[in-house]
């Protein structure tokens, strides 16, 4: 655990950084520091690792006060990563990523079989080993940069807004597969982010800083979103943080039994759907799977003859074909973002179970909300 206890930082110029910040971080947990621009985010991260004091309080790691620990010694055990990964730009990646190891006295071959190993762990192609940082993309080098923090095996990372110099695609992939990572393998990761988006997807407890180093609330994301302690917050969080809640509101969906086509199975008369709810308009697409009845596409049965052997090329994509993980957002925009407006449910093994349409999913959402309800 990493505990700050009334921690402040006073700049030499006077300015008040950090205000007796008081707050534990969970071991083996991603914790997010958010807030706007200034708000002493970087400040409190970097006095973890020492590479800036503070002017009073006391911060240890598991119970050990850091400030009797030598900054060397302390910053093994932490890896850092930073925004534009700073890589060393001479070296290649492999070498990039075998530098600590290589410092610590692992022989330079080891030190480099195991970092190719890393490249893998964090969705590198190995043929990029020998590049130099300059010849990859921003993506790419925010790998590189978590790889290489990783390599030397640290308990503990600090992660300074590392995904915010990547286009929003590539930050998503980059998020998700830090929360595989961290599945795997279970370090404390501290989260420096001004993006309340990011906090909430990634974050485990979030803390949200307020401008002078203000601690405003210390709570898990739904929380956050769901209760904000003050105004500060509320405003901080956004106007759509009711929908945004709905990511941590589970609830049995009502799914309805669809009818389905197989992939290259020519397409019947009368096909698509008549059901209650279900529009003309949305009742002549038919849900085609595959042979697993793994959803495939939607086809528009207006837009093929009778007869017509149902091909890949048929079907329109829509956002529906992602496995639900039960959250009531995913649902919605499962919903919202197909083209027969009904979100497709699937089971474990990616089968279908049935549909809902949007109105179902309404429903849904307010019987879920009950004395907790989201307010707004
Ligand atoms: N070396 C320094 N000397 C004086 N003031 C500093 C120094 N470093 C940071 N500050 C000030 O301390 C405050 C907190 O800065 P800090 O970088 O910790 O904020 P932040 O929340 O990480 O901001 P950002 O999201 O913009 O990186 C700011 O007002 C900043 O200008």
């Amino acid at each position: 655990m990493i505990s700050f206890e009334s921690v402040s930082k006073i700049y030499p110029d006077g300015t008040h950084a950090v205000e007796e910040l008081s707050l534990e971080i969970a071991t083996g947990r991603i914790t997010v520091f958010v807030g706007p621009s200034g708000c002493g985010k970087t400040t409190s991260l970097r006095m973890i690792n020492r590479m800036i004091e503070p002017t009073h309080g006391v911060l240890s790691i598991d119970g050990r006060d850091i400030s009797t620990v030598d900054a060397p010694v302390l910053r093994r055990g932490i890896g850092y990563v930073i925004q534009n990964a700073g890589l060393f730009p001479h070296r290649t990646v492999l070498d990039n990523v075998a530098t600590v190891p290589v410092l610590q006295g692992r022989s330079r071959r080891e030190a480099r079989l195991a970092a190719a190993e890393l490249l893998d762990r964090v969705g590198l192609d190995r043929n990029l080993a020998k590049r130099y940082p300059a010849q990859l993309s921003g993506g790419q080098q925010q790998r590189v940069g978590v790889a290489r923090a990783l390599a030397a095996d640290p308990p503990v990372m600090l992660m300074d807004e590392p995904f915010s110099a990547v286009d929003p695609v590539v930050r998503n992939q980059l998020q998700d597969e830090l929360i595989r990572l961290q599945a795997d393998l279970g370090k404390t990761i501290v989260f420096v982010t001004h993006d309340i988006d990011e906090a909430v997807k990634l974050g485990d407890r979030i803390a949200v800083f307020a401008v002078g180093g203000r601690l405003a609330q210390y709570a898990e994301p739904a929380e956050v979103l769901s209760r904000p302690a003050d105004d500060f917050v509320a405003d901080f969080v956004g106007r759509d943080r009711g929908y945004r809640a709905l990511s941590f509101v589970t609830g049995d969906l009502p799914v309805r039994p669809e009818q389905t086509l197989t992939l290259g199975a020519p397409v019947p008369r009368g096909a698509g759907s008549a059901a209650e709810g279900i529009s003309a308009d949305h009742g002549r697409w038919i849900l085609v799977v595959d042979d697993d009845r793994r959803p495939r596409g939607w086809l528009d049965c207006a837009a093929v003859p009778v007869g017509h052997p149902v091909g890949v090329d048929d079907l329109v994509l829509g956002g529906s074909l992602a496995a639900p993980d039960g959250s009531l957002r995913r649902a919605l925009d499962a919903a919202l973002s197909s083209p027969s407006g009904r979100g497709v449910a699937v089971d474990a093994d990616g089968a279908v179970v049935g549909t809902i349409t949007a109105a179902e999913v309404l429903t849904a959402i307010e019987q879920s909300r009950g004395p907790d309800k989201v307010t707004t």
